[in-house]
C-alpha cells in the first residue's frame, strides 16, 4: 500500500496547497470529477461570464428611459456557451495535466475517494493509500428536494443548465436564493420566460429585508414570480415539465420547456465516508476549529465541506491558511471570517458584509441605520436608476460599522471600500470626511450613506 506524506481530496480550492516549500512531499491529490472544482467549472467562473452576457442583451431594453432605441436582435446560444466553455475546458484540462505529468511528487488518483479509517483512504481507482496529514476539500453539490416525481422530469442544476443544447422557451426555476437569482437574470435577458417558485414570501431571504424586499418588488416586475408555494409534484409533459403547486389560493400548475432545481447544496462528505474518519456537524460539514482542524488533529478540512460560507472567497482564504499550518504545524495561524462578503450577480446585483439590521436586533446591540439612494447621487442621475440604494449599520458609540447592504448597479464593485473599513477597524466618520471621493462616481452613493449615519 502507498504511502505519503499528504493526500488533498478535492481540487477545488485544495489544488491550490501544494507549493514549493512542499516539493520534497510525496502527494496525493484525488478528485472524482472535473479537475478546478465547482468555481472554475460549474459555478462562479462561468455564471458571471453568463451574467456579463446577459447584462449586454439587457442593456437595450434599459437604454429607452435614456432617449436611445435600441433592439436586441438575437442571442446566439450555441456561440455563448461555446465563448465561455471553451475558455473554461481547457484551463481544467491544463490544470490536470499540469498536476498529472508535470509535478514530480504529486500522483493524481482520479476515482470518488472514501475514507477506510482516519490514516487510509479507497481512491476509488482501484487502489487504497495512507497517508500522515490529509486535507478534506470535496466542496457541496446541489441538494434535489422532496418533490414527487422530480426525478421523471430530466430537470437541471447548475451543474447542468449551462451547457443545454439549446436555449429553452421558457424556463421554471424552483428556490429564490444565490443560483435562481443569478439563473433568472441570465434566462430572462436572454428572452427565456422566468417562473420563479419560492417557499418564502421574499426572494433572497437571507439578506437584509430592506434590500429582499426591494429585489423581491423588482422581480415581480420582470420574472413570474410566485411566492409562498409549495411544490407538490413534478410531471414531464410533451414539451417539458409541469409542477403542481400549493399556495395562498390553493392548487395551481407551472409548466415550461425546463426546469432549474436551485435549493441549495450540500456537503460531499456523504460521497467520502467522512464520517468514518473526523467528527460531523447534523448538516453533513465536517467539523473544524479556526486552524481548519478536523476532531483529528492530521486531517485538516476547507471550504464548502466544512465552512459556514459556501463561496470561492472564502474556500481560498481558508486553503491559504491550511497550506500555512501544513507547513507551520508549531505556528499555526487563524481564518479570518470576521467580515465575509457575499454578491448576488442578478438584476439588480446585491453586495453585502457583515450584519443585517436583522442579526443586529437579534443579538440586541445597539446600531443606527443610514440609507442612501443610487437615484439621489449624480451617477445615479445618468443611469436613471430608481430602485437601487445603500444601507449602512453602524455602532453608534464607536462610529464602526456593523453592516454595509447594496442593491443596484456595480454593488459588487461599490462595497468594497466599506469591507476595507469594517476590515481594517475605520470608522464611518474618518472614512467620508478622511479623504476624497471622485466626483460624479459611484462611490458617492458610500460617501453619502456614510455621512448620513446618525453618529455625534
Ligand atoms: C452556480 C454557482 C455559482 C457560484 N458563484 C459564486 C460566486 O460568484 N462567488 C463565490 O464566491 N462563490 C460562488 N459559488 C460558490 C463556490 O463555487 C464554492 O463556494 C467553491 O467553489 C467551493 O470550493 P471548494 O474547494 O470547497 O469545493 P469544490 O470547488 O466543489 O471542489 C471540491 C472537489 O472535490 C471533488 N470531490 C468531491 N467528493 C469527492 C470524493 N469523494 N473523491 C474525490 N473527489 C471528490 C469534487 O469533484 C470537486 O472537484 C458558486 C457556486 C455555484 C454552484
Ligand atoms: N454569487 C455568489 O457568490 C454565489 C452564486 C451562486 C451560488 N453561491 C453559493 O452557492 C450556495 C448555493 O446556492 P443556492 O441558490 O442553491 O442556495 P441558497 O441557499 O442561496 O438558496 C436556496 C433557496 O432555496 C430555498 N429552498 C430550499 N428548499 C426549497 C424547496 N423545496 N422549494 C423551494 N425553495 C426551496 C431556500 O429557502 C433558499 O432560499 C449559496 O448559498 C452560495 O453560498 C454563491
Amino acid at each position: 500500500m502507498r504511502h505519503f506524506d499528504l493526500v488533498i481530496i478535492g481540487t477545488g480550492s485544495g489544488n491550490s496547497i501544494p507549493n514549493d516549500a512542499m516539493a520534497g512531499w510525496q502527494i496525493a491529490i484525488l478528485e472524482k470529477g472535473t479537475f478546478g472544482g465547482t468555481c472554475l467549472n460549474v459555478g462562479c467562473i462561468p455564471t458571471k461570464m453568463f451574467v456579463h452576457t446577459a447584462d449586454q442583451a439587457a442593456a437595450p431594453a434599459n437604454a429607452e428611459k435614456l432617449g436611445v432605441d435600441a433592439h436586441l436582435d438575437a442571442v446566439r446560444w450555441p456561440e455563448i456557451r461555446d465563448r465561455i466553455f471553451g475558455r473554461i475546458d481547457p484551463i481544467a484540462e491544463g490544470g490536470r495535466n499540469w498536476r498529472a505529468n508535470e509535478n514530480a511528487n504529486v500522483t493524481v488518483y482520479e476515482g470518488t475517494a472514501k475514507f477506510i479509517d482516519a490514516h487510509t483512504i479507497d481512491t476509488g481507482t482501484g487502489e487504497t493509500i495512507t497517508a500522515d496529514r490529509i486535507v478534506i476539500a470535496a466542496g457541496s453539490r446541489p441538494t434535489t428536494p422532496d418533490i414527487a416525481d422530480l426525478d421523471t422530469t430530466g430537470f437541471h442544476t447548475s451543474d447542468t443548465i449551462m451547457r443545454l443544447d439549446e436555449l429553452p422557451e421558457s424556463l421554471i426555476i424552483v428556490g429564490s436564493g444565490f443560483i435562481a437569482s443569478e439563473f433568472a437574470h441570465v434566462f430572462s435577458s436572454f428572452g427565456v420566460q422566468v417562473t420563479m417558485i419560492a417557499r418564502s414570501n421574499l426572494l433572497l431571504r437571507h439578506e437584509d429585508l430592506e434590500i429582499a424586499e426591494r429585489f423581491t418588488e423588482v422581480a415581480k416586475t420582470k420574472w413570474d414570480v410566485r411566492l409562498q408555494r409549495k411544490t407538490t409534484r413534478a410531471e414531464k409533459t410533451a414539451t417539458g415539465v409541469r409542477l403542481h403547486l400549493e399556495g395562498p389560493d390553493g392548487e395551481e400548475t407551472v409548466e415550461a420547456s425546463q426546469l432549474l432545481i436551485a435549493v441549495g447544496r450540500q456537503p460531499n462528505s456523504d460521497l467520502l465516508d467522512a464520517g468514518k474518519a473526523v467528527e460531523l456537524h447534523e448538516d453533513g460539514r465536517v467539523k473544524v476549529d479556526e486552524f481548519q482542524r478536523t476532531s483529528q488533529p492530521h486531517i485538516l478540512a476547507l471550504g464548502d465541506i466544512s465552512s459556514d460560507y459556501q463561496l470561492k472567497h472564502v474556500a481560498n482564504h481558508e486553503a491559504k491558511v491550511v497550506q500555512h499550518n501544513l507547513l507551520n504545524p508549531d505556528e499555526p495561524i487563524r481564518s479570518d471570517h470576521r467580515f465575509v462578503p457575499a454578491a448576488v450577480f442578478s438584476s439588480p446585483q446585491i453586495a453585502s458584509v457583515g450584519l443585517t439590521e436583522e442579526q443586529a436586533k437579534a443579538r440586541k446591540i445597539r446600531y443606527v441605520t443610514s440609507s442612501q439612494a443610487y437615484a439621489s447621487i449624480a451617477y445615479g442621475w445618468a443611469m436613471e436608476d430608481k430602485t437601487g440604494f445603500a444601507k449602512l449599520i453602524a455602532d453608534p458609540a464607536t462610529g464602526q460599522l456593523l453592516g454595509a447592504h447594496i442593491i443596484g448597479p456595480q454593488a459588487s464593485t461599490v462595497i468594497q471600500p466599506l469591507i476595507q473599513a469594517m476590515s481594517f477597524g475605520l470608522d464611518a466618520k474618518s472614512m467620508a470626511r478622511g479623504q476624497y471621493w471622485i466626483h460624479p462616481a459611484m462611490p458617492e452613493l458610500v460617501e453619502n450613506a456614510l455621512l448620513n449615519l446618525p453618529l455625534d
